[in-house]
């Protein structure tokens, strides 16, 4: 059974206009998104800015509205009224952002900062608490003393950790990681990943991962989806997808991962423009008259796509 299932979510925002600011039209941010997320693996959506990743995930711990749609945890819809009156259930759904930078208080320390989504739930003494904040901190590769600093005494990836230290002290089943590492060195990307997955076993976690970086998603993720304008164009697990992508914009997208082989830059360009030509021929085809993508079709056990 899914833990997690996003059932034709559609997140529209009012955009205002005039004077009177009245209200002029609407961005469609999600606009009939499906997908699940399945116990213990790690799911990937992928796509181009703009495209509602970063909405979808805010709708799914509840920071923005859904318009229509549902978003279910088992079997309980998170309505608006569910999460009011079960908190508990903000347990269980932890985000962690982009920019480690602007996440964390800087005028907290890290015990604060940490010890914070705690105090909503469990009535710890202080020296509980703080035993407890010390414990995620070595379990996420730092000092214990270091507890009491500012965020700013800390480099991008251990604010990183601290981020995710701070994502697991409420035991959580499922965490959204929307661009986590984009904002770090590339020298540190690798690390805060390959941290991501060993935790991921140890506590048992399910990730929806959220990323433009398709080469990222593909060495981290059991199962892609991958969104244009708010809808899904194709899911699949890797080898579904870099093997046999269906859809034009999902071939075009595979396309334009840069290839570090000096030797095959050539070949790859063409392979883009040829990809890039096909996207745009096939635009009546695979889209319907007002631009959305057309239905996921089955194509495996794993495979689907917006293929008539
Ligand atoms: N609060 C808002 N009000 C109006 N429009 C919004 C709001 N938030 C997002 N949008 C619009 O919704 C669309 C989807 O935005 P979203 O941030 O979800 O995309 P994204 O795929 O995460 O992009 P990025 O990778 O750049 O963050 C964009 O056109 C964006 O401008």
């Amino acid at each position: 059974m899914a833990l997690l299932t996003v059932s034709d979510l559609k997140v529209h925002y009012p955009v205002r206009g005039g004077f009177f600011r009245r209200v002029v039209g609407e961005v469609k941010a999600v606009d009939g998104l499906s997908f699940e997320l399945r116990r213990g693996e790690t799911y990937g959506l992928v796509g181009e800015s703009g495209c509602g990743k970063t909405t979808t995930g805010r709708a799914m711990i509840g920071l923005t509205e859904a318009t229509s749609g549902s978003i279910s945890l088992e079997d309980h819809a998170l309505t608006r009224r569910y999460r009011r009156e079960h908190p508990q259930y903000r347990k269980d759904i932890q985000m962690i952002f982009q920019d480690p930078y602007s996440s964390l208080n800087p005028r907290k320390r890290v015990l604060d900062i940490v010890a914070e989504p705690l105090r909503n739930f469990e009535r710890l003494s202080p020296q509980e608490e703080k035993m407890k904040v010390q414990q995620f901190m070595e379990r996420v590769g730092l000092h214990p003393e270091a507890i009491l600093k500012y965020p700013h005494e800390f480099s991008g990836g251990q604010r990183q950790r601290i981020g995710i230290a701070r994502a697991l002290m409420l035991n959580p089943r499922i965490i959204i990681a929307d661009e986590p590492v984009s904002a770090l060195d590339v020298s540190v990307q690798a690390q805060v990943l390959n941290f991501m997955k060993d935790i991921q076993q140890e506590f048992q976690l399910t990730y929806l991962l959220i990323s433009h970086d398709l080469g990222m998603i593909r060495h981290m993720c059991d199962r892609i989806g991958i969104m244009y304008r708010g809808r899904l164009v194709e899911e699949g697990t890797a080898d579904d997808l870099f093997q046999s992508a269906q859809h034009s914009y999902a071939k075009r997208l595979i396309a334009a991962i840069p290839n570090l082989n000096p030797h095959e830059r050539q070949e790859q360009k063409k392979l883009r423009q040829h990809m890039e030509r096909q996207f745009e021929q096939s635009r009546e085809h695979d889209f319907d008259q007002e631009g959305r993508a057309h239905p996921l079709k089955r194509l495996s056990d794993t495979h689907y796509a917006a293929i008539l």
